[in-house]
C-alpha cells in the first residue's frame, strides 16, 4: 500500500464502522457513528501537528509547555456527506476554520458537478483537511483536491470512512502528494458505481432524504 494511504484499523474504530455498514441502523444513530468515528480518526490525522511552546503558570511555578501554533488548520467538508464529520472534528479543534465545497456525482456519468465552494481567505496558509465519508470512483475527491490548489492550498489531508481500492488508485494517479485516511479499503464498485460492500449512500443515510 502506497505509504500516503493510512489504514486506522483500531478495534474502536472497526467496531462503529460495523455498526454504520449494517443497514438496518437508523439515520440518528448512523449520524451519531460518523461524528464518534471522525472524531476517533481525528487523532490520528491531527498526529503532526505543529506545536508552538507558550509559558504558562502551573498552581506550582512557572514553566513552557506546547499548544498547537495559530493559523494552521481548516476542516473543509465536501456537501453535502462530508457535514457529517465536522461536528466530530471540530470537538477535537473548536477554532479550526470551516471551508464548504458543493459537489454531487452525476448519477449517470458519475463524473462530480461543483455547485458551491466557501473557503478561509487565508486558506493557502493552511493544511486542509477534507471530510468525505465515501471515496467511490476517487472523482469527487480529485476535483475537491485539484479545487483546493487552485487557491494554492500545499497541505492536503483526507478524512474518508469507507473508500474503494480504484477509487485510491486514481486519488493517487492524480494527486500522489496528499494523505488519505480511512477506516476501510473496499475491493469494488458494483456496477451503479455504489462502494462494495460499502455501506450504501451516506448522504441520505445522514439526512434520511431515501
Ligand atoms: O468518489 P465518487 O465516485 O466521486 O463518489 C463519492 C461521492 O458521492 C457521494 O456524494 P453524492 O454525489 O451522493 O452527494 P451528497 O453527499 O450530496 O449525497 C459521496 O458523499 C461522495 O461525495
Ligand atoms: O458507495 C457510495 C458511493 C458514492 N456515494 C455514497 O454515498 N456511497
Ligand atoms: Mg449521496
Amino acid at each position: 500500500m502506497n505509504e500516503n494511504v493510512k489504514l486506522l484499523d483500531h478495534p474502536l474504530l472497526q467496531h462503529k464502522l460495523t455498526l454504520l455498514r449494517d443497514k438496518n441502523t437508523g439515520s440518528k444513530d448512523f449520524r451519531e457513528l460518523v461524528k464518534e468515528i471522525a472524531m476517533l480518526m481525528g487523532y490520528e490525522v491531527t498526529r503532526n501537528l505543529p506545536l508552538k511552546e507558550t509559558t504558562i503558570e502551573t498552581p506550582i511555578c512557572k514553566t513552557t509547555s506546547n499548544v498547537i501554533s495559530g493559523k494552521t488548520l481548516a476542516i473543509v467538508p465536501i456537501l453535502r456527506a462530508g457535514l457529517g464529520m465536522v461536528d466530530g472534528m471540530l470537538s477535537l479543534l473548536p477554532t479550526a476554520k470551516v471551508g464548504h465545497i458543493g459537489l454531487y456525482r452525476n448519477e449517470e456519468t458519475l463524473q462530480p458537478v461543483e455547485y458551491y465552494c466557501k473557503l478561509p481567505k487565508d486558506i493557502e496558509q493552511r493544511t486542509v483537511i477534507i471530510t468525505e465519508p465515501m471515496l467511490a470512483t476517487g472523482g469527487s475527491i480529485v476535483a475537491a483536491v485539484s479545487l483546493l490548489k487552485s487557491y494554492g492550498v500545499k497541505n492536503i489531508k483526507i478524512m474518508c470512512l469507507v473508500t474503494s481500492k480504484p477509487g485510491i488508485e486514481e486519488v493517487i494517479a492524480h494527486h500522489p502528494d496528499v494523505q488519505i485516511f480511512t477506516t476501510a479499503i473496499d475491493e469494488k464498485l458494483n456496477d451503479i458505481g455504489y462502494i462494495t460492500p460499502g455501506l450504501g449512500d451516506a448522504g441520505d443515510r445522514i439526512f434520511g432524504t431515501k
